[in-house]
């Protein structure tokens, strides 16, 4: 009887569950779609049953075509969005409002309200993050400032909070477990990464009864086991982790220096750093990656705004690619870039520029300017914005690192993997399996039941390709030192 390690895959817009065999393979994978909620300019939400419900079906489904029993489940793991949290009651099981989503800035003015009040450092070295409404912090106390009776409700000791991983392990436990582990933790701006304990100056100060919050427990433990009445048997919850940081683990970065970016809609870069934290001075943040074999490891992380995002611009709003692959077509299809840069600065730049009032633009058009050659410096813009947080984590963790593993829909693309490895001048690896993030999840519960075991596993990683850096070195800076001078000109243009 062969058996199966099954990770659910909980991101911003749909749930995964995904069986893989002892080969590490993707034996098959289900999914479901739910809705995004936009209730204001803004405002990002998503129903927290509907996710439950996707996820249980997407799940079930798996298990019912692949015609497993559950004694073929060896363990259950979670990725999850991070950050978005749900508020429900303890006794109903209902969520008290929508889970409110880390893309959601309602909680703005309440941040830069903490931010006047002159925390900024202390909430830095307690937490690892920046003050910003991308955390789940500030959404929790807006919840129980925002919806009648929760607050009292919290104070009275009935209401859960928790961030999707949290409030999925308590429903597929049937209530038994009210948990987390330490990378979903370190992304609420209420945990103490040092300390590694909900942080009791932050909880006074936005005035959140810690009790509402869940356990924090390593990312490769059990966590509880499936109620009977959901699958029919009682199977082990045996991993959980941040999707970012299951991705860092599924891409085997278990060593300090090693770095995955993944290249979706946009690019999550995550570097491990060890069992120290490591401050950034340049507003990358520090976040646990994970915590297994009694010790937890940390990571430093930058993200790019719009990477695939304007590939879909170029298709939609553009319309000059009828589909994202044929960005790579368009892009071989020209010597060069033509002296055209594209800054794809459409809701302003991210680490190291952080100016929120950046614009897009594309400068060095001239007569002989073709769509190909636009289409290329789009994905170029992609590999720079990749280059110059890496720069920055360099910088910042004084790190040597050798390469880079990749992943996320737009790591498909081989022309802009080849161009990522020449800008960088070190090797790009692309795994065979670009389920990364699922197979993170799956590696965490695995080695928690001892399906897989850690040294057998580094053995495991073999990229399906390698992109070896051939640009010169002068050409290299010639084109980076271009691109900062774009860079500059779309800095504050909305101002
Ligand atoms: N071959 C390709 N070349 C460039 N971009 C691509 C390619 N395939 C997909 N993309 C881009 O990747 C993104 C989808 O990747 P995915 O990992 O599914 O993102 P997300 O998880 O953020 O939704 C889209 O923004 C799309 O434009
Ligand atoms: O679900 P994804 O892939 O969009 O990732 C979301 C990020 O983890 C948010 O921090």
């Amino acid at each position: 009887m062969e058996q199966y390690i099954i990770a659910l895959d909980e991101g911003t817009t749909s749930c995964r569950a995904v069986a893989f065999n002892r080969e590490g393979c993707t034996v098959a994978m289900r999914s479901r779609q739910f809705r995004q909620i936009y209730p204001q300019s803004g405002w990002v939400e998503h129903d927290a049953m509907e996710i439950w419900n996707a996820q249980l079906n997407a799940l079930k489904e798996l298990i019912r075509d692949l015609d497993l029993s559950p004694a073929q489940i060896a363990a259950i793991g979670i990725a999850d969005q991070r950050e978005t949290v749900v508020l429900w009651d303890k006794h109903t099981g209902k969520p008290v409002y929508n889970a409110i989503v880390w893309q959601c800035r309602r909680t703005a003015p309440l941040c830069d309200d903490l931010k006047q009040s002159g925390i900024t450092e202390v909430v830095h070295k307690k937490t690892g993050l920046v003050i910003d409404a991308y955390f789940s912090a500030t959404k929790i106390r807006w919840i129980m400032d925002n919806i009648p009776g929760v607050k009292e409700a919290a104070a009275n000791g009935n209401i859960l909070a928790g961030t999707i991983d949290t409030w999925l392990l308590w429903n597929l436990t049937g209530g038994k477990a009210h948990a987390t582990d330490y990378s979903n933790a370190s992304r609420t701006m209420l945990y103490n990464i040092n300390e590694l304990c909900w942080d009791e100056d932050i909880l006074n100060m936005l005035d959140i009864p810690q009790a509402i919050l869940p356990e924090v427990k390593p990312s490769s433990c059990t966590f509880g086991y499936t109620d009977p009445s959901i699958l029919g048997a009682s199977i082990p919850i045996a991993g959980i982790a941040g999707d970012q940081q299951a991705a860092l683990f599924g891409q085997l970065c278990l060593q300090p220096g090693m770095i995955k970016n993944t290249y979706g809609t946009g690019c999550f870069i995550l570097m491990n750093t060890g069992d120290k934290p490591i401050y950034s001075s340049n507003n990358l943040l520090t976040t646990i990656a994970w915590g297994i074999d009694g010790k937890v490891e940390y990571a430093l992380e930058g993200s790019v705004f719009s990477a695939g995002a304007s590939v879909q611009w170029l298709r939609d709003g553009l319309k000059i690619i009828d589909n994202a692959a044929q960005s790579q077509q368009y892009a071989e299809a020209v010597a060069d870039n033509g002296g055209v840069y594209v800054v794809p600065a459409f809701t302003g730049l991210g680490a190291p520029y952080w100016d929120m009032y950046a614009r897009g633009l594309i400068i060095g058009i001239s007569r002989g300017t073709q769509r190909q050659h636009i289409v290329r410096a789009t994905l170029e813009s992609i590999a720079y914005q990749t280059m110059d947080i890496l720069d920055t984590m360099q910088r910042d963790a004084t790190l040597p690192f050798k390469n880079l593993r990749v992943d996320g829909g737009a790591c498909a693309n081989d022309f802009l993997m080849q161009f990522q490895a020449d800008i960088l001048g070190i090797e790009v690896e692309r795994p065979p399996i670009v389920e990364t993030t699922a197979l993170g999840a799956a590696y965490l519960a695995g080695l928690e039941v001892g399906y897989w075991n850690k040294d057998a596993l580094n053995a495991v990683w073999i990229p399906s390709k390698v992109f070896k850096p051939q640009m010169s070195d002068e050409q290299r800076f010639q084109l980076s030192q271009r691109w900062h001078e774009a860079v500059k000109r779309a800095l504050s243009w909305a101002r």
